[in-house]
């Protein structure tokens, strides 16, 4: 078991891509860490990276205290889970989770017991005379964390891990992941695109955009304080709604020209921001009020137990989340009231604001620092 820190990780591919613009964390011994961003945003690169399959320009990888910047994969003793498993067809699963400690020469007998010890470990004891063709998606991602666990590897590296399996078998497989890194208590960091896989898993998240950290934190900290518009749009099973504002007189901040309690903020009149607010933490009623914002009904969409309402409105399209039998506003018009306690606002840079009676959160500080 090993802490893992990165510090100023750059990687421009020969194409000209950067992939990695001064990636800096800190991953603490025994953490489950996520690596969370769109397509594209160097997750898969920086995991590669502290495997080392993939060399950076710059910067430092270093595992338990050690530099391993420059140390092939194999001497670095982490072990890397990929997306499509990359299992032997050939070789029997018992095969296949022994196969690493062949390589390490250890010798038949103990290798066997072994394999056998780690597929009891994970529910595979029954499969082990099987091949991978023999066995369903999840037994499959089952075998590839045996071999990987079967070396007891100072980390986990795991590349969007659940990604092949279909809903159910991915939640299914969330929770046996999670309880295994619990018991287990070895570090782990695992790549997923998957903003509700990450808030799950993880114990803390680093969000990437174009090749940066945008955000860490856990995932309390990036739900409900992104540090950022990036990471508030990005963040939610439903889209945060995020508003133009400008800040009044009084201190409340106008949004189509309707006045809305936005909490402390210490920003002078006149300045403009984007006053954000998730559909969740919001009301929606079928009468105008103070501090409510006016607009059509255009869409309603049903996600089990709640409703997703747009409505359209002088500020834009506002959403709120409605249980599945409140009533909608009659006639097609409704108003939307914010919760002010759980109002952010963004300046100008997209960062978040915050009054000077409240600090920012250490994940925010660290975000600013990069
Ligand atoms: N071998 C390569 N040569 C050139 N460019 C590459 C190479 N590998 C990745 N890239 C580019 O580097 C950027 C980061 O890629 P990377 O695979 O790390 O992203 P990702 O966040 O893991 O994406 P995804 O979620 O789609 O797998 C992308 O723009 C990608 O096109």
């Amino acid at each position: 078991m090993a802490a893992i820190e990165l510090a100023g990780l750059r990687k421009t591919y020969p194409g000209g891509v950067t992939a990695l613009d001064s990636v800096g964390l800190s991953i603490a011994d025994g953490e489950f860490f996520a690596l969370l961003g769109p397509s594209g945003c160097g997750k898969t690169t920086l995991l590669r990276t502290v495997a080392g399959l993939e060399a950076a320009d710059g910067g430092a990888v270093r595992i338990g205290g050690e530099d391993v910047t420059a140390l092939p994969p194999g001497r670095r003793d982490v072990a890397m889970v990929f997306q499509d498993y990359a299992l032997f067809p050939h070789m029997t699963v018992s095969d296949n989770i022994a196969y690493p400690l062949r390589i390490k020469k250890v010798g038949g007998a103990e290798r066997r017991a072994k394999a056998a010890e780690t597929a009891g470990a994970l529910g595979l004891g029954a499969l082990l005379g099987r091949r991978p063709g023999e066995l369903s998606g999840g037994q499959q991602q089952r075998v590839a964390l045996a071999r990987a666990m079967a070396v007891r590897p100072r980390a986990f590296l795991l590349d969007e891990p659940l990604s092949n399996l279909d809903a159910r078998l991915r939640l299914e497989a969330r929770t046996f992941l999670k309880r295994l890194q619990r018991e287990l208590r070895v570090t782990c960091v695992f790549v997923t695109h998957d903003q509700a896989e990450a808030l799950a898993l993880a114990d803390r998240i680093a969000v990437l955009e174009a090749g940066r950290v945008r955000q860490t934190g856990t995932p309390v900290e990036v739900f409900r304080r992104p540090a950022n518009t990036f990471v508030a749009s990005f963040i939610g099973s439903t889209p945060m709604n995020l508003l133009d504002g400008v800040v009044a007189e009084d201190g409340r901040v106008l949004v189509g020209g309707v006045p809305l309690p936005a909490g402390p903020h210490g920003l002078a009149a006149g300045e403009r921001v984007t006053f954000a607010v998730r559909p969740e933490y919001v009301g929606l009623r079928g009468t105008p009020a103070p501090g409510a914002l006016p607009g059509r009904v255009t869409v309603v969409e049903h996600l089990g137990s709640t409703r997703l309402v747009t409505l359209d409105g002088e500020a834009g399209p506002v959403r709120a989340v409605v249980d599945e039998d409140a009533p909608l506003p009659a006639g097609g018009t409704g108003w939307v009231v914010p919760r002010p306690e759980r109002v952010l606002l963004y300046g100008a840079d997209g960062g978040l604001i915050t009054a000077s009676s409240s600090p920012p959160s250490a994940g925010e500080a660290a975000a600013k620092d990069r």
